[in-house]
């Protein structure tokens, strides 16, 4: 017997809501304890009532995002085929989670936006400026201000499963607020009906904005998880060094103190920018080869 399938439009660590191809959804639980499952996946769903559903597996996924705290790495979102990592010059945005983020949508080999949200402060032209560096690696670059509206981004998000990342407070929620417009009160409803009803982002949350595409939003995090990344592999992350892959004279080459680095050549010749070299040099401390 072939199982039923669904998609997880909403985690809660533990609990999930899921929603099958015709548009029911369902409570979800796992069995034992397992929580390898993330807003986005696709999975296998056996029931239990006429609310409740048991998770059995997830089918392969297309891409797979993580974040990391103090002691491990865990799932932000599976599926997704765009990252739009927003940014907002108040409270203080944070450039290294930026660059984070563009190598985990590298790695994961989906599309990465920049989007610097809150136009309307006085601060953000200061960051406009810092930021158009990397629209110079080929990431689009969208000013937008979520108060005003966000329509300047559904060009960008259409057809794609978007997914709205950054620290807490740069206006993931707003802008998702902004796009969904009415719809939002309708999933609204979802979202209360595990969650006690509290406003502030929690949990991974799955949006159709229209029939061919999605978005989610998610709470603000610290940082992402690179841990899944090989020292080795990093270079083809880098837009700007990945022409150097293989001109190390090791293979195996960290670009910290080996001799005949060819990426620390580039940046002691002034053909990189010696902050690409740092942050090259800081995640492949972190890694294992
Ligand atoms: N001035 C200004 N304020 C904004 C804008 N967008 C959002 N804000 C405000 O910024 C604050 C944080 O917005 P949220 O949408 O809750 O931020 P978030 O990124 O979802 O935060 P978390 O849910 O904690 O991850 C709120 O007070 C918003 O009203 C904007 O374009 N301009
Ligand atoms: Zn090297």
């Amino acid at each position: 017997m072939s199982k039923a399938t669904a998609q997880i439009i909403t985690s809660y660590g533990r609990r999930y809501i899921v929603r099958t191809p015709q548009g029911q959804t369902f409570d979800a639980t796992t069995r034992g304890k397992r929580v390898d499952f993330a807003c986005g996946d696709e999975v296998h769903i056996s029931p239990i009532n006429a609310e409740q559903v048991v998770i059995e597996d997830y089918l392969p996924r297309t891409s797979l995002l993580y974040r990391q705290d103090a002691f491990k790495s865990k799932l932000i979102a599976a599926n997704v085929t765009q990252l739009l990592v927003v940014l907002a010059a108040v409270p203080s945005p944070s450039e290294l989670l930026l660059q984070r983020a563009l190598l985990a949508a590298e790695a994961a080999e989906i599309r990465a936006v920049i989007v610097l949200n809150k136009a309307d402060l006085p601060e953000t032209a200061a960051w406009a400026q810092k930021l158009a560096f990397y629209t110079t690696l080929g990431y689009p670059l969208l000013t937008v201000s979520a108060l005003a509206g966000a329509d300047a981004l559904r060009p960008v998000l259409q057809g794609q499963t978007n997914i709205f990342l950054g620290q807490s407070g740069m206006g993931k929620s707003t802008l998702t607020n902004a796009l969904l417009g009415n719809a939002a009160a309708r999933v609204g409803d979802i979202s209360t009906r595990l969650d006690s009803g509290r406003h502030t982002t929690t949990h991974a949350q799955l949006y159709d904005l229209d029939a061919h595409t999605r978005l989610i939003d998610s709470p603000g995090l610290q940082a992402f998880g690179l841990h899944h990344l090989h020292a080795t592999d990093l270079l083809h992350y880098f837009p700007d060094l990945r022409g150097l892959a293989g001109q190390c004279r090791f293979h195996n080459c960290r670009h910290q103190q080996e001799p005949g680095c060819a990426v620390k050549a580039a940046a002691a010749a002034g053909s990189i920018k010696p902050e690409r070299l740092a942050f090259l040099q800081a995640v492949s401390a972190e890694l294992m080869p």
